[in-house]
């Protein structure tokens, strides 16, 4: 049966509610899984306390510091925060950790920069080798959230964690990012769906819930399922209300 994780920085995200709350609710809406974003700015041992009273599993969080792994002089604080980053990832259960390319930086080329960052990566892959932990390097849309960044394209991603050539390094594949840069998911990932560490979606335009949109996201998720991905589903959007229902419909719609 098909995986659903709930991005908790957006979904079960009620005003006045502390973050945890967003735990229960989402284990309340029968998600088995929730993920969030940054951890250095929130209260781990409040979180590791919900995650075990729920049971809920933490599918993934954000690797930190989150500095541009483009930039040669970010390397060694970069891997610094990836040990700790693992650490926490243990202590949650989490088994994927989000890392984001940076920005492209206008005094390196784009080769320099991919060097770079496939340098950081090689390093990285000792540090999380055994650690059950596994790191995504996520593409974003440059076209509406994230102008600037370096790495919009799924088959640079695909071609960089080819290069690096280690298990424990992927790609997370958001689905909204994807389509926004025009993207056909099985041009795109071809042959290559099980470089994939995490998939979220969402629709577009709005970023909303699946199904207020025009991406085909069963199609595409049926499609990644039948070519190799077998992790979660990230329900990584902005709901239109604070409904679980709404949640629950939306799994139900995703679901294989
Ligand atoms: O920052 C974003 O837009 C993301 O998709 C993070 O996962």
């Amino acid at each position: 049966m098909r995986q659903f994780s709930a991005c908790i920085e957006w979904l079960f995200a009620r005003e006045g509610d502390n973050f945890t709350d967003r735990i229960r609710l989402a284990h309340q809406a029968g998600l088995s899984a929730v993920e969030f974003w940054r951890w250095t700015n929130k209260d781990l041992d409040a979180i590791a306390s919900a995650v075990a009273e729920t049971g809920i599993a933490v599918s993934g969080i954000v690797a930190e510091p989150m500095i541009a792994l483009t930039n040669p002089a970010n390397k060694e604080a970069w891997l610094e925060g990836l040990q700790v980053s693992v650490n926490v990832a243990q202590r949650l259960g989490a088994s994927v950790l989000v890392a984001q390319a940076g920005d492209d930086l206008p005094e390196f080329s784009r080769a320099e920069q991919r060097e770079v960052m496939i340098s950081a990566l090689s390093a990285g892959a000792d540090i999380l080798s055994g650690s059950g932990v596994r790191l995504g390097l996520e593409p974003l849309n440059t076209k509406i959230d994230h102008v600037g960044y370096y790495l919009s394209s799924t088959v640079e991603g695909l071609d960089i964690v080819v290069e690096v050539g280690r298990p424990e390094i992927g790609i997370v594949y958001d689905i909204y990012h994807s389509a926004v840069m025009g993207e056909r998911t099985e041009d795109v990932v071809g042959k290559r769906a099980d470089r994939i560490v995490h998939v979220h979606v969402a629709d577009h335009p709005g970023r909303n819930d699946p199904g207020t949109g025009e991406i085909d996201l069963l199609g595409r998720l049926n499609w990644l399922f039948a070519h190799g991905y077998s992790g979660r589903v990230g329900l990584e959007y902005r709901p239109k209300t604070e409904d679980a229902e709404a949640v629950r419909a939306v799994v139900r719609s995703l679901s294989a």
